[in-house]
């Protein structure tokens, strides 16, 4: 099989931020090309690519000339905001979309994966439903039950997202999703809080012609949504990873294609139920930078070029703590990562973003040790090092 796979390739990133950037740094290394894409100039994986070119990605016209303009052998999404039909298309044409264009479409929007695995495949998810108005809002809330937790249909990284305590904080939430939603969808999802004991991601990699494959879970903690810090291997039982393993080939069996999968599980004391998906690299699996023989952007690359995964070695506990920036600033330096890095088993990834605004996350601290506590520890300390100066 491998004898037939012919390198480098010309690969089109389409989004280039710190996931993208690790995974061009994978690509490079074993001598493919990489156009980077994105809506902003010198984005964290234009630093490391061949070329780049700064788009909306949003804008079938601006895809189609620069895939007319690099013709590459394969289409790779990092981030979830693209037209996805013109991926399609592409792919129509030839061009191998990651991992599917159905795959990228399905997994953008909110309700269609939700329908895919709760409808279609009998997959346990949260109690949910979905609101075009406000008045909806409010019926379907009051159906679900409070807490409960609002999302605008199209977004990510918690954006637009709030739990809603009772029916009075119903009306914020709606506007808070509404502003805060992709394009011009003005559709919301209402779930049932789930009070999980712990969330992960469960890193799935399926490829082209050998069987699917797993890392061990990642556990995670979140705050507005978006992902603080994470750790591996999560304390959860064999048996609830082996449920979460035969959901996620489940779900990335109907999505199909190939490439790596960060699909998200709340596990409570007796259930594990499905969250979500992202059909790339997870930000919660950049733990594996540091936990793992091949991390999570290296698994992704020998997944989409069809390169054998004969091992994944999990190297004990490992955990990452995000860095985030507190202010708006075009101009940024950091001081503390000499104190940081002077920590045994400690690493610092400074992303490279050309500005900050608060919450954005700029770095990522990561920590090994003894025990999953000692790792989460370090790297959270490790991570309260670095502070982000405006210049
Ligand atoms: N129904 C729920 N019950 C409890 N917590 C929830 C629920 N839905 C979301 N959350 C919390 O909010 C976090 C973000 O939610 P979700 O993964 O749906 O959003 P997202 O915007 O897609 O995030 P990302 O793009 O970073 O994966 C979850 O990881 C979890 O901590
Ligand atoms: N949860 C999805 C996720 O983590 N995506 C990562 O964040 C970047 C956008 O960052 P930005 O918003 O700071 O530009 C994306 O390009 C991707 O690398
Ligand atoms: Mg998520």
């Amino acid at each position: 099989m491998s004898n037939s796979i012919k390198l480098p390739k010309k690969l089109m990133l389409l989004g280039s931020g710190e996931l993208g950037k690790e995974f061009v740094i994978a690509a490079q290394r074993l001598g493919n090309y990489v156009i980077a894409v994105d809506r902003y100039v010198n984005a964290p994986a234009m630093q490391v690519a061949d070329c780049a070119e700064v788009i909306s990605m949003l804008s079938a016209d601006d895809l189609e000339a620069v895939v007319t303009k690099y013709q590459p052998d394969l289409i790779i999404p990092e981030i979830e905001a693209i037209r996805t039909e013109k991926l399609l298309e592409f792919e129509q044409r030839g061009i191998t979309v990651i991992p599917t264009a159905a795959a990228t479409n399905y997994t953008m929007n909110r309700d269609r994966i939700r329908e895919l695995a709760h409808k279609e495949l009998g997959i346990r998810t949260a109690k949910y439903g979905y609101a075009v108005t406000l008045e909806e809002l409010i019926s379907i809330s009051s159906e679900i039950g409070f807490p409960n937790v609002v999302k605008p249909v199209m977004s990510s990284s918690g954006k637009g997202q709030s739990v809603v305590a009772n029916q009075y904080e119903v009306e914020k939430a709606w506007n808070y999703a509404i502003a805060n939603s992709r394009g011009d969808s003005q559709k919301v999802i209402v779930e049932e809080f789930i009070n999980f004991e712990i969330e992960i991601t469960l890193l799935t990699i399926k490829q082209w012609n050998a069987p699917t494959i797993f890392c061990s879970p990642i556990g995670h903690r979140q705050e507005r949504g978006d992902y603080q810090e994470s750790w591996q291997p999560a304390d959860i039982s064999e048996d609830k990873i082996l449920q979460s393993q035969a959901i996620a080939k489940k779900v990335t069996d109907a999505l199909g294609g190939a490439g790596i999968f960060g699909v998200e599980f709340f596990i409570t004391k007796d259930e594990v139920i499905f969250s979500e998906l992202s059909p790339r690299p997870h930000d919660t699996g950049m733990v594996t930078l540091i936990s793992q023989n091949l991390n999570e952007f290296e698994l992704h690359l020998r997944a989409v070029l069809g390169l054998p995964i004969p091992h994944i070695e999990q190297l004990g506990p490992s955990a990452s703590a995000v860095i985030l920036a507190s202010e708006k600033s075009d101009s940024i330096s950091f001081i503390g990562v000499a104190e940081a890095l002077a920590e045994k088993d400690v690493d610092i990834k400074l992303f490279g973003k050309p500005s900050a605004h608060p919450y954005r996350r700029m770095g990522v601290a990561l920590a090994k040790a003894e025990t999953v506590q000692q790792a989460r520890d370090k790297a959270i300390t490790a991570a309260n090092k670095v502070l982000i100066i405006s210049t």
